[in-house]
């Protein structure tokens, strides 16, 4: 039975009708590949001098990247590759039965792919996703392996979530405790991501441009490549390192920290030959907790996460695109 999700039946219309567009999204060649600046954790157990320079090192590539990668994150090795494999289990199922309203026990969102409000090939993400809010955890089987690694890889990565968190508040005066105040392990949530090799890699995305809704995101990805971020108005690729987990801030950070870290649009381009994982942990507040900005005058409103949730929810529906913080600006 088919793994692969029906593309092509679903979005033959969309395909069909851009075939002879002159302006296809250009996805392929000629990006620049950077390596995001590097952070060594290790660094933080050295002494006060060193300690105080990964902080600000961390800081630095807040604002000026929104993105970094860290190394000796206390992630093991054997964790990530066991977390991999069972994603790969997952999403070689039939998609007949992926696409059941309760695979796995979760609700009926959990499983995506492709964008079901796609207008164009410029909103249609050549990709599947299993979407797990972490409250929802405990309704998976509990001998199912996938939900032990699951809860052992969300357990691992909340603990670094709050420490990246707490350590990016301190060069802002942001008090200590206001991450341990408004997350918890069940309100971030883990996507797991499938990219299936793409017939038109060089029309549509693996995921299209966008910036995450959370704080900041840890992404565990494989070797094939294709992250991309914006910088300084291009597109430049993110060169996949081995041992390292990427991090980037979420518009909720962005807010907080009154524009000061940087909720930087990325992307996932799409890979004729070879298909790509990747997982990605968002660390998010529960949905009642207020964002707003450390420091005076604010540049955005003040809002809690679910009126971030709902405003999303409304843009994607009339425009097929999130809007994002933009819409909360003074
Ligand atoms: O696959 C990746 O490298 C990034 C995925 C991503 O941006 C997301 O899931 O929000
Ligand atoms: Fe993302």
């Amino acid at each position: 039975m088919a793994i692969e999700p029906p593309f092509f039946e679903k979005y033959k219309a969309i395909l069909q009708s851009s075939a002879n567009e002159k302006e296809k999204p250009s996805t392929v060649e000629g990006f620049e590949e950077l390596e995001l600046p590097l952070i060594d954790l290790s660094h933080l157990n050295l002494g006060p001098l060193e300690r105080q320079e990964c902080i600000e090192k961390m800081g630095q590539a807040a604002i000026e990247w929104g993105f970094f990668q860290i190394v000796n994150h206390a992630v093991p090795d054997e964790l990530l590759n066991r977390l991999k494999q069972e994603q790969i289990k997952v999403f070689q199922q039939p998609f007949d039965k992926k696409s059941e309203y309760n695979f796995l026990n979760l609700s009926v969102q959990s499983y995506r792919w492709g964008n079901p409000l796609a207008t164009s090939l410029r909103n249609l993400s050549w990709s599947e996703a299993l979407h797990i809010s972490l409250k929802d955890i405990s309704k998976m089987d509990e001998y199912n392996k996938l939900r032990s690694t699951i809860e052992e890889y969300a357990e691992k990565a909340n603990f670094l979530a709050q420490r990246l968190a707490e350590y990016l508040a301190q060069n802002l005066g942001i008090k200590a405790n206001y991450f341990q105040e408004n997350c918890s392990p069940s309100s971030s949530s883990l996507r797991m991501n499938r990219y299936p090799p793409c017939p038109y890699p060089s029309m549509m995305f693996g995921i299209i441009p966008h910036t995450d809704t959370d704080f900041l995101t840890i992404v565990s990805q494989d070797q094939v490549g294709g992250l991309q971020l914006k910088r300084n108005g291009r597109w430049v690729s993110v060169k996949p390192n081995p041992k390292a987990l990427v991090v980037n801030i979420g518009d909720f950070y962005q807010a907080l920290s009154n524009g000061v870290y940087k909720s930087i649009t990325h992307r996932v381009i799409a890979n004729q030959e070879t298909e790509r994982y990747s997982a990605a942990y968002f660390y998010c507040p529960t949905y009642e907790t207020v964002i707003e900005s450390c420091s005076k005058p604010s540049l955005y409103k003040k809002f809690s996460f679910k009126e971030y949730r709902e405003q999303i929810q409304k843009d994607v529906k009339a425009t097929g695109d999130k809007v994002g913080l933009s819409r909360f600006l003074l």
